[in-house]
């Protein structure tokens, strides 16, 4: 089968439309600091909104723990909505309360309303089929069909992406659709040497990822808050930077592994350690087996790969001809720790290929730091998502719309 994409639901005139986007920006003080995953989400709104479909927005933004959290709240979301439609956003504070009802009764042909975080609700992520399935009913009770759009979201089996696209007639909208022909170039015989790039800070997700994506590649290079682990299965001490200890196994197989498969995992050489968690943190470049060999000893964190490796990393990627990357090599949020990720940015804009970029805050990264989108082959607005697709794994949000790899 194949994905079922939006003509398959014939005419929407007239008809309430639920659309699962993947609004996760990033915030700062209640303030959208890269507004790409709501650019993204507009193609498929403006043609349910031509067609003269009441449309319902619904989406998760941040981790809440299930329960109503102000700064996890949607609402500078339906601000930046409505600026980029042109058109008034109905915002309702809750998600299957009063305040959602009220919402999507009063909408008329063309108008459009975005429910609150679909994660202030337990039942969003419940590990229980029939708790999940029980939040989808209320959620299914808003429409009579159901556009699934939020790729970043398709490898989680929530009840917004998979229980509700079974109680509706559901098909993917067009972001699901274009994300997955590129996608598809990078599965589909991606021409040669091909490059993963693997950074960020959900260090548990994306080691993950790893074991399978090795027979795949011809190297994989290892930034990021992921790169201690690494760091600490090859014996070195990395202060107080992250570190997943109970992966150090894990790690270790893999290099085990990549050894015999012949594809080379490239590990930075030097990297930036700081005092403290902060902009004004001082810091010092160390070699990796030097940490700790700073005035703050095992307080020391490293929160950037240092340059001697920006340049190792830089010369991979330009020569290879297919290069992923998902991950910031550090925080670039924070000045000091911005250069590794702009110097692999800047390696990806020359590549001789198609170069890559995936992940909410990798995207964030690339344009904060001065880049355009159409410097890229493709940015995608998918991290994780993106990440198990190139892996082969089968991935719920997918295959609910019809897609099998
Ligand atoms: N050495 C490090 N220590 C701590 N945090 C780090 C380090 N390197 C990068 N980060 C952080 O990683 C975060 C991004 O990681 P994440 O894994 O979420 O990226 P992504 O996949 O692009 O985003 P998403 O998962 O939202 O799509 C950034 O906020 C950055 O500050
Ligand atoms: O940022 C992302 O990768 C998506 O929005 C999914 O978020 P999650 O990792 O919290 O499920």
């Amino acid at each position: 089968m194949t994905l079922r994409t939006l003509d398959s639901l014939g005419s929407l005139a007239g008809k309430r439309v639920v659309v699962r986007c993947d609004l996760n920006v990033p915030l700062q003080d209640g303030k959208i600091t890269d507004d790409g995953r709501v650019r993204a989400s507009i193609p498929t709104l403006d043609a349910l909104i031509n067609q003269g479909a009441k449309v319902v927005v619904i989406s998760h933004l941040g981790r809440p723990d299930g329960a109503p959290d102000a700064k996890y709240s949607l609402a500078p979301v339906a601000q930046r909505l409505s600026e980029l439609l042109g058109k008034p956003v109905t915002f309702a504070q809750d998600t299957v309360g009063a305040g959602a009802e009220a919402a999507v009764a009063g909408l008329h042909d063309g108008d459009i309303a975005l429910l609150e975080n679909l994660r202030f609700n337990p039942g969003e992520t419940a590990k229980d089929d029939a708790e999940r399935e029980a939040f989808a009913a209320k959620l299914a009770a808003f429409g009579d069909a159901f556009v699934s759009d939020g790729f970043g979201v398709v490898h989680r089996k929530q009840a917004s992406v998979y229980e509700l696209a079974k109680a509706l007639p559901s098909a993917a909208g067009t972001l699901i659709a274009t994300e997955l022909d590129v996608l598809d170039r990078l599965t589909e015989s991606p021409e040669r040497p091909y490059a993963v790039v693997l950074g960020g800070s959900k260090v548990s997700d994306k080691l993950g990822v790893i074991g399978h994506l090795l027979p795949r590649v011809d190297s994989l290079l290892i930034g990021g808050g992921m790169l201690f682990t690494f760091l600490a299965a090859l014996g070195h001490k990395v202060g107080s930077s992250l570190l997943e200890a109970d992966q150090i196994d894990t790690v270790t197989g893999y290099l085990a592994t990549a050894k015999e498969l012949g594809v080379t995992i490239v590990l930075p050489r030097d990297v930036v350690v700081a005092s403290k968690f902060g902009a004004d943190a001082e810091h010092v470049v160390r070699p990796i087996d030097a940490i700790e060999d700073t005035e703050w000893g095992a307080a020391g964190l490293g929160l950037d790969i240092g340059p001697e490796t920006g340049e190792l990393f830089s010369e991979y990627i330009r020569g290879a001809h297919t290069v992923f990357w998902n991950g910031p090599m550090g925080v670039f949020e924070l000045a000091p720790f911005a250069a590794g990720t702009k110097a692999i940015a800047q390696a990806l804009t020359e590549v001789d290929g198609l170069g890559v970029v995936g992940g909410g805050d990798s995207a964030a990264a690339v344009r904060a730091l001065g880049f355009s989108d159409d410097q890229f082959g493709h940015i995608s607005t998918g991290g994780g998502a993106s990440l198990e697709f190139l892996e082969g794994k089968h991935l719920p949000g997918l295959e609910v719309l019809g897609w099998q790899q």
